[in-house]
């Protein structure tokens, strides 16, 4: 190339990098991903060393214009070819620790930040964003091995500012075959204490939109307007990352269909740290079909019956697809329970679990009688032959428990109903506590009316159990649940002692037992009281 020719080329390069500074002003990610595949393209056809030499750079730019459309398998490979040139380029450095932390993998993307402040140890500047990027990642890096979560200092602060960044967590938990023949189960590899954290994950994609509350209508095609949205972000998703893709194929289409429910995938797919190439896929087309039949058996809503949301902006609805819990089956007879924190799911025990049990939650409102939780069932597509509703459905008693279910619909005196069961559960000789614990949960409305009215209090006071060892019977047979929580601290709020400093220790754990069932360990055990004067 002669003295004009590579002037003439070194101009258009200089044009190319103003246009790429304007594109990156306006953000416009793919435009500017275009122009540096352009750039890159002539910088490695035409030799010339003073191009090559600007080819790290160029890679490290597509590469930040591709974490930021989150095309991370795009930004990695581009961090790779630009540190095979030069192996100590900062800004590809950074480039890939920041999208290792994305992808969760924690301590690549520590020992990266660690490699670019030792490469600038003896530069002036300011290091102090590098040393946060850190200090993040190692953070991360010890939460996901130990789940333990405190996130006082957010709840505290009245749920101000963006929700805390929780790590990936996979805990004493593995896919299994459903013993019960629902296809595949999360199960228990040890015992597990009420309210410890079993799985944290982040959602594919979560979906968020305020759907109207009053007309039918639009807020049906609100409803329409944003899963159109979510599954267009999870199907551009998937075609952006092979891992994910994978992730998605391992989920129930709802078919039924026995090759696919026999699959039970390995742990280690589940293990951010897992490299990408092992991630083999027969056909790499993405099979739009197949994933709005799994999209339909396996999101999830935030605000369901087993869910609890923290710090949500008030009027937003979401819906979000989350892997690993979405192997979770469903039981009337719940240990577990989801806590939703930004568009993270921690799921958690319930209640104590033994090693080996399988980790159910409720898809459905389970404090309804068997006839109810069977029509729900059938609307989710399934028949639950859970423990409970065996129980409940075969019990020779079945009929008059029948009976009292249609005077609790028709609006009987809800003491009435309650004496009943409880008179009725010495009679049809139901001595086991579990077995109570799921009658008293059917007629639940029933209980609540009663011990929410003074009146009724009154006439019934000594024919039923207190709220307390109502609860406690409960949280022993369906787990921890917000409403059980809710009447425990309004019964110990009416003894005048719940808030005051003078409230009995005893009383204090109880609550605190109640607490966990809920929200799990979020926080500190002494804060616990907090929550319970925000949700309470
Ligand atoms: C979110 S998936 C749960 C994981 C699923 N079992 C699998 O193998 O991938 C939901 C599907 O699991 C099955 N399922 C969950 N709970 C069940 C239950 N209690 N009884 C029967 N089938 C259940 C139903 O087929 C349901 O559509």
């Amino acid at each position: 190339m002669n003295g004009g020719e590579e002037s003439q080329e070194e101009m258009m390069m200089q044009q190319l990098r103003s246009r790429a500074t304007e594109l990156l002003l306006r953000e416009e990610w793919k435009e500017y991903i275009n122009l540096y595949t352009h750039f890159i393209s002539i910088s490695t056809s035409n030799g010339g060393s003073k191009r090559h030499k600007a080819l790290p750079s160029a890679l490290s730019n597509r590469a930040e214009a591709r974490l930021r459309i989150r095309d991370h398998p795009g930004a990695l490979e581009d961090c790779r070819l630009a540190l095979d040139i030069e192996p100590g380029h900062v800004k590809a450095l950074l480039c890939q620790g920041k999208t290792l932390l994305e992808l969760h993998r924690y301590a690549q993307a520590s020992e990266t930040f660690q490699q670019v402040l030792n490469l600038q140890a003896h530069s002036l500047g300011n290091h102090e964003t590098l040393r946060e990027l850190l200090e993040r990642s190692r953070k991360l890096e010890a939460q996901s091995k130990t789940g333990v979560l405190d996130l006082s200092d957010w709840i505290m602060n009245g749920f101000r500012g963006s929700s805390p960044e929780l790590a990936e967590y996979v805990g004493p938990v593995e896919v299994r075959r459903s013993m019960a023949g629902f296809g595949r189960g999360l199960f228990a590899t040890k015992n597990i204490e009420a309210g410890t954290p079993l799985v944290i994950t982040k959602a594919v994609v979560i979906g968020r939109g305020i759907l109207p509350v009053n007309g039918r209508e639009s807020g049906e095609t609100a409803r329409l307007v944003l899963w159109k949205d979510f599954v267009d972000k999870v199907l551009d998703v998937a075609r952006k990352c092979k891992r994910t893709l994978r992730l998605i194929y391992t989920l129930s289409t709802g078919e039924n269909d026995e090759g696919e429910l026999q699959q039970v995938p390995e742990m280690s797919l589940f293990n951010p740290n897992e490299e990408e190439k092992s991630f083999t896929l027969d056909d790499k087309e993405v099979d739009v079909g197949r994933i709005l039949k799994v999209l339909d058996v396996n999101c999830l809503m935030e605000d369901a019956v087993c869910a609890k949301v923290l710090g949500k902006k008030s009027g937003y609805s979401g819906v979000g697809l989350w892997i690993l819990p979405s192997f979770v089956n469903h039981s009337c007879s719940p240990n577990a329970r989801r806590l939703h924190i930004g568009d993270r799911v921690v799921v958690h025990a319930s209640r104590d679990v033994k090693a080996g049990e399988e980790i159910v939650f409720a898809y459905f409102d389970v404090f309804v009688p068997v006839k109810k939780r069977k029509e729900m069932s059938k609307r989710w597509g399934f028949q639950c032959r859970c423990e409970r509703c065996r129980f409940e459905e075969e019990a020779w008693f079945h009929e008059e428990m029948g009976k009292m279910e249609v005077s609790m619909e028709r609006g009987f005196n809800a003491g009435e109903v309650v004496v009943g069961l409880e008179e009725g559960m010495k009679r049809w000789m139901v001595m086991k506590a579990k077995e109570r614990g799921f009658l008293r949960a059917s007629f639940f409305a029933a209980y609540a009316h009663v011990y929410e009215s003074d009146k009724l209090m009154k006439q019934w006071v000594r024919r039923i159990p207190t709220e307390l060892s109502f609860a406690e019977s409960i949280l022993g047979a369906v787990g921890g649940d917000e409403r059980v929580m809710k009447l425990v601290i309004e019964r110990l709020k009416k003894k005048g002692k719940v808030m005051g400093s003078d409230y009995g220790v005893i009383e204090k754990e109880k609550a605190l037992k109640f607490g966990k069932g809920v929200f799990g360990k979020v926080m500190k055990k002494q804060n616990m009281r907090l929550l319970f004067e925000l949700y309470g």
